[in-house]
């Protein structure tokens, strides 16, 4: 035969990534599944082991025909697209595998055994400040890592931020995420609007989301697990979104000092403005790491750190 220069398939006629051994492709039956542990407007989360190993997971269950049909499509596709962007982060939930039978879609993901911070803010009222540093010290690592990777969270809330057995958090909930292609991108226009109480001004008045809303959506969970609810609540959404428009809040004496002066610089109407924000008044994340509310935080690898023993505000 002749040898010519171009590269000729091996004669089993597989290509070099054939050839490679792929992760087995799991299926339903790989897995026992237990409880339901969360409900998002079009999944379920499900507790589950798989078989093979013992190793527990949370599988997010998606119905085919109802994506479909509710136009969902896409908030799928973005969800799957931002989890395969994060490689591996400890703050992050993690995706393992993803598979599909006739009726459903299934993302196979880290499980954060203890549940979320709403439910940890029900259970103690509020947290003492060494806590609220340490937590919120962690969401700031975790958006860090997303914002570094064009990924603006947009629906940042306690819900979705989970604990795990060790007592760290686990960012989660990337439905409606969305990935900044460039620089422009960021800040134009678009259709969704996150949970009334944490919505940034901007998405109210010119529906434009930035990577400085998630810092907005920050100010409010500072503010409510300090003084036990968030600072925009209205008795319906309208309401709420009444009092955000109008930057109408109150910072209570139970919040401390130091705290109170981070979220005025958080909860500011002009998103360039905000600390943290990539412009020259924001000062980037060195300007919101560096702020004496973070006072005595190590931030390197806290992931690793032994979390303070939760207890509520004075
Ligand atoms: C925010 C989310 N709630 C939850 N999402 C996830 C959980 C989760 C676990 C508990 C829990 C565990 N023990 N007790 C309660 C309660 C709520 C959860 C988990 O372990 N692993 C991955 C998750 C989500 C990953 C997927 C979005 C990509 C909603 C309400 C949307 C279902």
């Amino acid at each position: 035969s002749n040898n010519s220069s171009s590269q000729s398939l091996p004669q089993n006629n597989q290509s070099p990534q054939q050839q490679r051994p792929q992760p087995k492709k799991r299926a339903p039956h790989d897995f026992d599944f237990f409880e339901t542990i969360g409900e998002g407007s079009y999944s379920t989360v499900t507790h589950a082991r798989e078989k093979s190993t013992g190793k527990e997971f949370a599988i997010k269950i998606l119905n085919k025909k109802h994506i479909i049909k509710e136009k969902k499509v896409k908030y799928v596709n973005v969800e799957k697209a931002v989890l395969n962007k994060i490689h591996n982060h400890p703050l992050i939930v993690r995706l393992y595998y993803t598979f599909q039978d006739s009726y459903s879609l299934y993302f196979v993901l880290d499980l954060a055994k203890k549940g979320d911070l709403l439910g940890y803010i029900r259970k103690m009222g509020s947290f003492n400040l060494e806590c609220t540093k340490f937590y919120i010290a962690e969401i700031v690592t975790a958006l860090e890592y997303l914002h570094r990777k064009n990924i603006i969270h947009r629906d940042l809330k306690p819900e979705n931020i989970l604990i795990t057995e060790e007592m760290h958090i686990k960012l989660t909930d990337f439905g409606t995420a969305k990935i900044i292609e460039n620089e422009e991108d960021n800040g134009r226009a678009n259709s969704f609007v996150g949970t009334a109480e944490y919505v940034s001004p901007e998405l109210l008045n010119d529906k434009a989301t930035c990577k400085s809303s998630d810092f907005w959506a920050l100010g409010c969970i500072i503010y409510q697990l300090l003084a036990g609810r968030p600072p925009f609540k209205g008795n319906n959404e309208y309401q709420t979104f009444q009092k955000i428009i109008k930057m109408e809040y109150t910072l209570p004496d139970e919040i401390p000092d130091v705290a109170k002066d981070l979220i005025k610089k958080l909860l500011v109407e002009n998103p360039d403005h905000r600390i943290g924000a990539d412009t020259p008044e924001g000062g980037g994340y060195e300007a919101l790491k560096s702020h004496p509310f973070f006072e005595g935080i190590i931030w390197k690898d806290i992931h690793l750190q032994t979390p303070p023993e939760l207890k509520p505000n004075p």
